[in-house]
């Protein structure tokens, strides 16, 4: 079984919390980030003990989520798996990436490595092409300075369109104002204006051609150009999940691709 909205969602996180908690979680959060940037130290400065661990639906790969409370509202963290990109190469990345755009975390945090951000963007560029519900979270900014490497938020943050928040998450460090952020992002207080991705004119003008189809099927629930991008790929999985989504639509799956393949 793939994951669902209903399996992986974060209407499935918020039952999930049912019995663990008195109260069902009002935000979901998703953690996602390169490998080894601190993702599970976020995760555990953040939740504490409140956490727990399974299998992704179908997957072997480990789901670990945890919930916080800030300003009386409860948050549901769920630490995803390292990733370098999100174009679904392994399983992980299918899981990470099916869960940002069919689970609809309320806000996604994106851990980064300071000491090495240009690596690291790439990812924020592909997980910003999915969603606009992003903090960016630059994190080893201790490494960082010990190798006498300056971030500057404040630019990042103009260039990206999203919040930034510099940590030092094994210390502690910035993590009230990573909590700030992503509840104001989490509950629409700050609205972001994410960096876009242009492409050539080429695959620009494919875009334009497939993307009203597509948001004829999604409708605003998923997001149009992103799904246009994966299917000018010939995406199989993404093919396969529309499918599985909207069964009853198919054929509009189908014209996408005889606009595109014909
Ligand atoms: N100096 C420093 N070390 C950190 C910081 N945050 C995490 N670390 C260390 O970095 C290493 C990796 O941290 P993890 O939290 O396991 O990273 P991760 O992103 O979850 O790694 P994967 O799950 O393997 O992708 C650990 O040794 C942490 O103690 C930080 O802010 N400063
Ligand atoms: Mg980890």
């Amino acid at each position: 079984m793939g994951l669902t909205h209903q399996s992986c969602g974060a209407g499935a996180n918020k039952e999930s919390l049912k019995g663990s908690t008195t109260k069902k979680a009002d935000y979901v959060i998703a953690l996602a980030g390169n490998p080894n940037t601190g993702k599970s130290t976020v995760f555990n400065a953040l939740t504490g003990l409140n956490q727990h661990t399974g299998n992704w639906p179908g997957k072997t790969v480990l789901r670990a989520e945890g919930k916080y409370i800030n300003q009386g509202y409860v948050y549901n963290l769920v630490d995803l798996p390292g990733t370098y990109s999100l174009l679904a190469n392994s399983v992980e990345e299918q899981v990470a990436r099916d869960y940002l755009c069919f689970g609809r975390p309320d806000a996604t945090v994106i851990v980064v490595d300071a000491t090495c951000l240009e690596r690291n963007l790439n990812l924020v560029l592909q997980v910003l092409e999915i969603t606009s519900k992003v903090v960016v979270c630059v994190n080893l900014i201790d490494e960082a300075r010990r190798k006498n490497i300056t971030v500057n938020t404040e630019a990042l943050e103009k260039i990206l369109g999203v919040p930034v928040v510099a940590t030092a998450a094994r210390d502690r460090i910035g993590l009230n104002e990573l909590i700030n952020a992503i509840s104001n992002v989490a509950n629409d207080r700050l609205v972001t204006n994410p960096y876009v991705v242009r492409y050539t004119e080429q695959i620009e003008a494919a875009i334009s051609k497939i993307e009203p189809i597509i948001k004829e099927l999604v409708g605003e629930k998923l997001n149009s150009r992103w799904l246009a991008l994966r299917l000018l790929d010939k995406d199989q999985t993404i093919i396969t999940k529309l499918e599985e989504l909207y069964p009853q639509r198919d054929s509009l799956v189908t014209k996408v691709g005889g606009e595109l393949w014909a």
